[in-house]
């Protein structure tokens, strides 16, 4: 049976991906599955995927049937640039407004939930339809596009509020494993993909211009290598225990906003 991997083709995630793609024939045995975080968040909570860079609340949704690879995540040394809160106004002056929520995140959106209510104490209103809206949450490519326009007076950096705030690095992907692929007949496979994982990260770090010449053959976008290496550098894939520490404390204050029922303790394969 194939090794079934979701697979994000945002930026964010092409240090994880460039190393498999074109390649088929070294990587027999694994199937990927292109989504969003909330598409690829669905399908390992019910099996249909084996794992996933995905957002990193999809884990705490489901802790009796995932844990964490122990030492790769989707983080940043400081800004993140590519989940961002665009607005028309300061944040503390969004009580009432209106603010489109992207479809495509699950940590982000609980996230700014979070901080809207904990930190900046303001009540907006959060809406999926996103004319006419006061304020947009956007993650991935789109929102570096968006980013790119500098067409909004006020840009948050979701990952420079959560350090403002806890002074932490915040986790917004988590490579999340269905127990299915803990059988003795998964196993092995899954272990070889995550070295393969690894292997594409510090060839990307290596060589940035090359690995993104092959991913904007498959994902095109409006950015030369140039334009991104300042984005690269300050992406951080390393699930240190300060972030494991965050990523503990966002669980914690999603339960204390009713988003998570319960705040479990982080599993690791
Ligand atoms: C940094 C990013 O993080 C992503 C954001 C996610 C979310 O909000 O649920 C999930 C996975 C991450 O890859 C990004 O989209 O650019």
């Amino acid at each position: 049976m194939n090794l079934r991997v979701g697979r994000i083709p945002f930026l964010v995630c092409a240090p994880f991906f460039h190393l498999f793609l074109n390649d088929e024939a070294r990587f027999e045995g694994y199937s990927f599955d292109d989504g969003a975080p909330s598409a690829l968040n669905q399908k390992l909570w019910t099996g249909e995927i084996h794992l996933a860079p995905a957002s990193s609340i999809a884990y705490a949704r489901a802790p009796q049937d995932l844990v964490l690879a122990p030492d790769l995540c989707t983080s940043c040394k400081l800004e993140v640039n590519s989940v961002e809160l665009f607005s028309r106004y300061p944040l503390n002056e969004l009580s009432g407004k209106r603010i489109y929520m992207t479809s495509q995140s699950g940590t982000s959106v609980a996230l700014l939930r979070v901080i809207c209510s904990q930190y900046a104490n303001v009540r907006p209103e959060y809406v999926t339809e996103r004319a006419d809206c006061d304020a947009a949450l956007l993650i991935g490519d789109e929102a570096l596009i968006e980013k790119a326009k500098g067409s909004w007076p006020y840009c948050y950096d979701m990952a420079l509020l959560w350090r403002d705030w806890h002074g932490l690095p915040f986790v917004f992907g988590a490579w999340s494993i269905h127990r299915l692929a803990l059988s003795c007949e998964m196993r092995p496979r899954l272990e070889a993909f995550l070295e393969n994982v690894r292997e594409s990260i510090a060839k990307f770090r290596a060589c940035p211009q090359k690995a993104l010449k092959k991913w904007a053959e498959r994902y095109p976008v409006p950015f030369t290598a140039e334009e991104l290496k300042g984005y690269y550098d300050s992406l951080d894939y390393e699930f240190t225990d300060e972030r494991k520490k965050s990523l503990q404390l966002y669980f914690n204050l999603c339960v204390k906003e009713e988003i998570l029922s319960e705040s479990p303790t982080l599993r690791f394969l």
